[in-house]
């Protein structure tokens, strides 16, 4: 099933299960403006290339839009639509005052030069600029991207509007971005981890982890588990996957990813085949990578107890029945990765108020979302009598219904 066709499955569920008419239903899933826009550079060797970019803004019932901007070769149309409903819905469970956008062009962004990047990240923003903005959509990074990415795009959107540091978030420190916010996607998975553990009297001390995608997400999650006491036993990245099951020296790791640019070759472990990472043995699997990865083909081959998405729609829908059939428990993505989004939120609040807070208030805040998320989700699934996904996408839909019926746009 694609990405688009599974989240609307999700959010037909969650509509149903709170008993949304049919009209207010329709005007929540349709989205709000899908821009495509051609953006054609100069390579470095002189000769013209064009890619295709992405920008939908899907819901802004509760505020301005919010989310990432993916460079991925698989970047496509309906990917993005899903990715940016998820914002909607994700923002809603976090309870922060946006609504849900998410941007991407088909690109191999290691196949580009530095340069090169920074020319399409320009003609995309040139492209974009006016249908973007501080109280209307928020870009931010995800796959592929980074915060050079978000200071080009500053810099370009600043052009044509004046310096507005608040456009996006995931910026440099040094241009206004927020402490924490390189760690803030994995720290929340940490965060939401270690709610979900206790809510079943466990710990993440002594848990067996596997990782797949040892990116920002995957790699600030290995690390902050690692400090907790959990053990980190196989990850994996595009240059492969390995192993040690007494768990990895994630330390060492990062700096031998540092060197080497991936997980290949790590000493002190084993390589093992990418395809079975999400099989290997383990109490807690997180995929942090790409959308869809577990699906009915290798869901009941699945080994962990618990899977936290922190990649976004890892999870196929037919791969969740079995899954949940087979007791696994699922944190879903619209609550495990809100981390990112939130601290993204702490971001703009600091440029709009122009005051910039200390790493420990950033994180005391996220810890307290996350908290408070879980508390929140958990009440729907007992409201409800429904697993923790359709917990979070009751939570998110409701809250979303609730701000669009305020305004007067439901019919
Ligand atoms: N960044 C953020 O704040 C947020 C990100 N997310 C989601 O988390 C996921 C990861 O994003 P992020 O960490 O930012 O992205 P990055 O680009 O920083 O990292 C992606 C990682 O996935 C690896 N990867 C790519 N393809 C495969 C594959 N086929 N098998 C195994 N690993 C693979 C990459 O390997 P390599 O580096 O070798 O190419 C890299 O390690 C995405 O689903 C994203 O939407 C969700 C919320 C917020
Ligand atoms: O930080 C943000 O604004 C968005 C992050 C994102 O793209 C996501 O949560 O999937």
């Amino acid at each position: 099933m694609n990405a688009l066709a599974a989240t609307n499955r999700n959010f037909r569920l969650a509509a149903r299960l709170l008993g949304l008419d049919s009209k207010l239903e329709k005007s929540l899933l349709i989205p709000f403006r899908e821009i495509k826009v051609e953006c054609t550079i100069p390579k470095d060797d002189g000769s013209l290339v064009s890619y295709v970019g992405f920008r939908i803004q899907h819901d802004n019932a509760r505020g301005p839009m919010k989310g990432g901007i993916r460079y991925h070769p698989e970047v496509d149309p309906d990917e993005v639509n899903a990715l940016a409903q998820l914002m909607t819905w994700k923002t809603a469970v976090a309870n922060i005052p946006y609504g849900g956008a998410k941007g991407g062009i088909g690109c191999n962004p290691a196949e580009l030069s530095i340069s090169e990047l920074e020319r399409l990240t320009r003609v995309f923003t040139q492209k974009i600029h006016d249908l973007i903005g501080i109280h209307t959509d928020v870009p931010a990074p995800d796959m592929g991207t980074n915060p050079q990415t978000m200071a080009w795009i500053l810099d370009e959107y600043s052009k044509f509007h004046g310096y507005s540091p608040a456009v996006v978030t995931g910026k440099p420190i040094d241009l206004g971005g927020s402490l924490g916010r390189d760690a803030a996607t994995g720290r929340g998975v940490l965060f939401a981890t270690e709610a979900l553990l206790n809510d079943h009297g466990l710990s993440v001390a002594g848990q067996r982890f596997v990782i797949q995608g040892f990116g920002n997400v995957g790699s600030w999650a290995a690390q902050l588990i690692h400090e907790a006491g959990g053990k980190v036993v196989a990850v994996s990245d595009i240059t492969g996957a390995i192993k040690n099951s007494n768990g990895l020296d994630i330390p060492s790791l990062l700096k031998h990813v540092k060197e080497h640019k991936g997980v290949k070759g790590f000493g002190g472990s084993n390589s093992i085949d990418a395809n079975s990472i999400l099989t290997e043995d383990c109490d807690i699997l997180i995929p942090a990578a790409l959308g869809g990865v577990i699906s009915k083909d290798n869901a009941n081959h699945i080994r962990a107890k618990f899977i936290i998405e922190a990649a976004n729609h890892p999870t196929d829908p037919e791969a969740d029945e079995i899954l949940t059939k087979k007791g696994v428990v699922i944190l879903p993505d619209i609550f495990a990765n809100s981390g990112g989004v939130t601290v993204s939120y702490f971001e703009w609040v600091q440029n709009i108020q122009g005051f910039m807070w200390d790493e420990a208030k950033v994180n005391a805040e996220l810890k307290k979302y996350i908290g408070q998320g879980f508390k929140d989700v958990k009440d729907m699934c007992n409201t409800h009598n429904c697993d923790l996904r359709m917990g979070a996408f009751t939570l998110g839909v409701n809250r979303v219904a609730r701000a669009t019926v305020l305004r007067g746009w439901e019919a």
